[in-house]
C-alpha cells in the first residue's frame, strides 16, 4: 500500500461560503506531513473532513485505499487518532481516565472491561509520555501543556495507524512543543504511525515533518520536504512576509525580518 490517507477533488464549504476548492493530498505511510497555511485557509476544516466529523460537498477521501464513508465507525476510531487543538472536560475524570478512553474502541463489547493487553498499552504509554506523576489526578486540575500530553496519551493508546494533530503545540512552551513533536516523530519512525500535523510553527516543521502541504485559498499551492519549500520566495507567497533562510544543518530555518 502506498498511501495512507488520499483526498481527491475535495470541496467543503459552510453555508455557502466556500472553504476548499477541489484539494488533492496523497499521504504516504509511515511519513510524518505538516499541513501548514494561513489563519483560516481551512486546515482544521480538512482535518474534520479526514476525519469525518464532516462531510464533504464534493470529492473523495480514502482511508488506507478505502473511501472513508464505507468505514463503520469503530473500524474508523481505530485506524484514526485525533488530538484536538483545545479540549475541555465536563465530567470529573483523572488522568488515567481519560488516557484509558483512548482504548474504548478496541474493547470487544461494553460488558468486557479493559483487558490485560489494554492495562499494559495504557502503562506504557503513560510511562513514555513521563504522565505517572499525574495519573490519579483530576485532569481538570492539570496545566494545559500537561492536559496536552494526556491528550497525545489518549490517542496513541488508541494504537491508531494514522494520527491527525489540530495545532498541538499552539498553548505549549518550548520545552512541551518540542516534546510532542519529538515524540510523534520517534513513533512515526518507529513504524507505529504515520503523522499528520497542522501547525503555525515554520520552524518546528522544519526540524521534525518529512512533508509539508502548503495550503491556501481554498487550495494546495505547494507539497514538498521543508528544504523544498522553505524558501523565502515560498513564504512570501503564502504568508506574505519577508524572510532569511538559514541553513541550520539538516534543515532550513526560518528567520522572519521585523516590520
Ligand atoms: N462551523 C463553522 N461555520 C462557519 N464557518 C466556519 C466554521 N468553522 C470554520 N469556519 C470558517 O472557515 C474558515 C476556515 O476555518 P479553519 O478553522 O478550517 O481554518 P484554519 O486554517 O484551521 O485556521 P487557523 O489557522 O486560524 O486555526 C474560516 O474562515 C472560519 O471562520
Amino acid at each position: 500500500m502506498k498511501h495512507n490517507v488520499k483526498v481527491n477533488k475535495l470541496s467543503f464549504s459552510y453555508n455557502n461560503n466556500n472553504i476548499l476548492n477541489e484539494v488533492n493530498i496523497d499521504i504516504k505511510k509511515g511519513e510524518f506531513t505538516g499541513i501548514l497555511g494561513p489563519n483560516g485557509c481551512g486546515k482544521s476544516t480538512l482535518l474534520k473532513n479526514i476525519l469525518r466529523y464532516l462531510q464533504p460537498e464534493n470529492g473523495v477521501i480514502e482511508i488506507k485505499d478505502k473511501n472513508i464513508k464505507d468505514y463503520k465507525q469503530k473500524d474508523l476510531a481505530k485506524t484514526l487518532g485525533f488530538v484536538p487543538q483545545k479540549s475541555s472536560l465536563s465530567m470529573p475524570l483523572t488522568v488515567e481516565d481519560v488516557v484509558y478512553m483512548g482504548r474504548v474502541a478496541h474493547m470487544k463489547n461494553s460488558w468486557a472491561g479493559f483487558s490485560e493487553n489494554d492495562n499494559k498499552i495504557v502503562d506504557d504509554v503513560i510511562r513514555i509520555l513521563k504522565l505517572e506523576k499525574f495519573r490519579k489526578r483530576p485532569a481538570f486540575s492539570l496545566s494545559g501543556g500537561e492536559f496536552q500530553r494526556v491528550l497525545l496519551a489518549r490517542a496513541l493508546v488508541q494504537e491508531p495507524e494514522i494520527l491527525l494533530l489540530d495545532e498541538p503545540t499552539s498553548a505549549l512552551d518550548i520545552n512541551y512543543a518540542l516534546e510532542i513533536m519529538r515524540l510523534t516523530s520517534h513513533f512515526v519512525k518507529e513504524g507505529r504511525l504515520t503523522g499528520i500535523m497542522v501547525l503555525h510553527d515554520l520552524n518546528l516543521a522544519a526540524m521534525y515533518c518529512d512533508n509539508i502541504i502548503f495550503l491556501k485559498d481554498g487550495k494546495v499551492k505547494y507539497t514538498g520536504s521543508p528544504t523544498e519549500l522553505f524558501t523565502s520566495e515560498v513564504l512570501e507567497e503564502i504568508y506574505g512576509f519577508k524572510c532569511e533562510i538559514v541553513n541550520n544543518g539538516d534543515y532550513p530555518y526560518v528567520l522572519p525580518h521585523k516590520l
